[in-house]
């Protein structure tokens, strides 16, 4: 990493929290940010020589320097990336281009456009400007329909809309081919996970403390493990934390971290910290295993394209939460002290930092900035597949108290029979369909809910009588078992051995022939775990392997046990700072409504489920894990330090 990058970091508020997120199955940037921040930090870098305020060659720098000097300096700095990507949305001029190519349009005399106050008229003028241009140039003539006309590519009219004409008809030529053979060879086995481990990405949170750096790095390791992306958190906090307690134990020094030692003047403390941030980026090099010599780790350290996560809250009773919550959760650095001093002292602290705090602004860092936990989101210099989702999902976040219910659908005739697939309700289930009204009304009450199903009979004829807005998913439609589907497991075995031994020993790589693994369910649920993000009170009648991937995330349990996860009844379970309050009501046996409670800093304490009881019966569905498969692995909801010397868990 740029040691220019990590200093400027540290003296933020010293990244508490490092996150290096691998593999990536993509690139991870393509910006050499050696040269940019050598130009472009307010001491005479290039871009100052035109009165650029704000930093920087972005979006806003285009609305706020006359478009004059702005053509200027494209004509200038022609081959700079970092030019490019803020401007060239705004004016499509040469800038894309090196300076030895031809260019396609070129502003004729832009000073006649001046600055208006609004985007959209900005955006416009500039259209008209290249419009202008480009008749005078003769690349557009008045009469559209004249000849020689190059053909809109992307508007009305143009020939997408043809092809996608044609194409219709090819796919309904498609539609009527005969169904493939049953049997697909090759496939009804295990399946392993994709290679991600191409290239790294690392987020270095910023921001100061209470401002859910914690919640959102800790909700982004869930979401990425969950997709199995390997995840280690560095987290400079906990390093302070280790270093101290061995310090007290094999020193007999017992050093206080109390707000004092957090302050820019503590000149001691600011060597001690800066050594534990540079401390935690050389472990995270060395964790990685990126070569022992110095010459290799610096090679790969330059290949890493930090992205800096900072969040930003000013909503006085998110702070107020999270600091109480960090003197009350019993954190190690307020441990046997009064909470009132504590409190006290961690308000302090956050004055310590506030003092010296840099907000993000640099435009050639690649920088997500979370404002209140999603209210608004600034995404800048974010490329490549991973990188691009972790910035969606960030904007899905929000802290709204709110109820998510999961149900699986009323016990189905297959079901009844022991086979997979499809069916309508058994007359139990039909009961389950009648008592789910009252139920949902007893645990919501008038609150405003959504009702999500799958396109498969079972889920839909379960919701029928609930009269909520309902939205029908595709991706939450069962696990598909392909050339097994409406067969017992009985049968299963008898037809398919192999295949049958092959899911007992992996259930969560093994592939139906012809239909899914649990893993390929998973990366399906992505989705809907987006849109549950963003949502506020849902339910969802789902089934009972989609329910298990749902269930995982929320809970942060293992693919290998994902698989095997029984519904315990009447079960409640205690809310956790980072994960989600749960409630189980049951109506009997296999039909159990979950409850997950809104995760997040809002704890709803309040909140009761009544419990439910009803006599309806249903069989069991759930398969126990045969004996002699991979070991269970427990269920962490904690987080994984890397702290050097041990794996520490929260
Ligand atoms: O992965 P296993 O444990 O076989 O269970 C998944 C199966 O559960 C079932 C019931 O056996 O779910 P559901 O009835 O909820 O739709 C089947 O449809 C599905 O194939």
């Amino acid at each position: 990493m740029d040691k220019k990058l990590t200093t400027r970091a540290n003296t933020r508020s010293i990244p508490e929290t490092l996150d290096i997120i691998t593999p990536n199955p993509c690139s991870i940037g393509h910006f050499d940010d050696s040269e940019a921040s050598e130009s472009i930090d307010g001491t005479g870098g290039r871009w100052t020589e035109i009165g650029v305020e704000d930093g920087g060659p972005t979006r806003r720098w285009a609305e706020n320097v006359c478009i004059k000097d702005a053509c200027n300096v494209l004509d200038r700095e022609s081959g700079g990336v970092e030019v490019i990507e803020g401007i060239n949305e705004d004016l499509p001029s040469s800038a894309s281009h090196p300076p030895t190519h031809p260019k396609p349009f070129v502003m004729a005399d832009p000073s006649h456009l001046t600055v208006p106050g609004t985007k959209v008229a900005q955006d416009l003028k500039l259209v008209a400007g290249v419009l202008q241009d480009m008749q005078d140039s003769g690349q557009l003539p008045l009469d559209p329909m004249s000849p020689g006309i190059p053909p809109a590519v992307f508007g009305a009219g143009g020939p997408m809309l043809k092809q996608f004409d044609q194409s219709t008809v090819v796919s309904r030529k498609g539609s009527q081919a005969p169904t493939p053979p049953l049997s697909v060879k090759g496939i009804g086995n295990k399946v392993a996970k994709p290679d991600y481990s191409e290239s790294k990405i690392v987020l270095a949170m910023v921001g100061l403390p209470a401002r859910g750096k914690s919640y959102l790095s800790n909700k982004l390791m869930i979401y990425l493990k969950w997709l199995e992306y390997d995840v280690k958190v560095f987290n400079v906090g906990q390093l302070r934390r280790t270093r101290a307690k061995q310090k007290a134990q094999q020193l007999v020094i017992k050093e206080d971290h109390n707000a004092a030692w957090f302050s820019h003047d503590n000149t001691e403390a600011n060597l001690s910290r800066e050594k534990l941030a540079q401390d935690s980026l050389e472990m995270l090099t060395v964790v990685e295993g990126w070569g022992a010599s110095m010459e290799a780790r610096v090679a790969k350290e330059k290949s890493i394209q930090p992205i800096f996560l900072e969040s930003q809250c000013d909503d006085p009773a998110v702070i107020a939460a999270n600091v109480a919550l960090k003197v009350s959760s019993g954190d190690p650095d307020y441990k046997d002290i009064d909470p009132e001093d504590a409190k006290r002292d961690f308000l302090r602290r956050i004055t310590e930092y506030e003092k010296v705090y840099e907000a993000i602004t640099e435009p050639h860092l690649s920088y997500l900035k979370i404002v209140n936990v999603g209210a608004q989101v600034e995404v800048s210099r974010i490329h490549g597949y991973l990188q691009s989702r972790i910035a969606f999902y960030l904007m899905k976040l929000h802290l709204k108290p709110r109820s998510i219910y999961l149900s699986r659908h009323g016990e189905s005739q297959f079901n009844v029979e022991g086979k997979i697939g499809d069916s309508l309700l058994s007359p139990n289930g039909e009961k389950y369909m009648h008592a789910l009204p009252a139920l949902i009304k007893d645990n919501i009450g008038d609150a405003p809910l959504t009702v999500w199903t799958s396109t498969l009979r079972r889920t839909i004829q379960t919701a029928s009588e609930l009269n909520y807005p309902k939205l029908t998913w595709k991706s939450l439609d069962e696990l598909d078992a392909g050339v097994c589907d409406a067969m017992t497991y009985e049968e299963i075995e008898q037809a398919y051995p192999d295949d049958f031994a092959n899911r007992n020993e992996d259930k969560f790589n093994y592939r139906y022939r012809g239909g899914e693994s649990y893993r390929d369910v998973v990366v399906r649920l992505e989705p809907v775990i987006m849109e549950l993000e963003r949502q506020e009170n849902i339910l969802i009648i789902g089934h009972q392997a989609i329910l298990r991937c749902l269930y995982a995330y929320f809970h942060h349990l293992p693919q290998v046990d994902l698989p095997y996860i029984k519904i315990p009844l009447h079960t409640k379970l205690t809310p956790k700072a980072y994960g989600c309050d749960e409630e189980r009501c049951i109506i009997l046996s296999t039909h159990i409504l979950y409850s997950l409670l809104s995760s997040g800093w809002k704890r709803k304490a309040d909140w009761t489920a009544s419990r439910h009881a009803l006599p309806i019966q249903a069989v069991d569905t759930h398969r126990p894990k045969p004996k002699g498969s991979a070991p269970v692995v427990h269920a962490s909801a904690t987080r994984e330090y890397c702290t050097g010397d041990t794996e520490l868990k929260v």
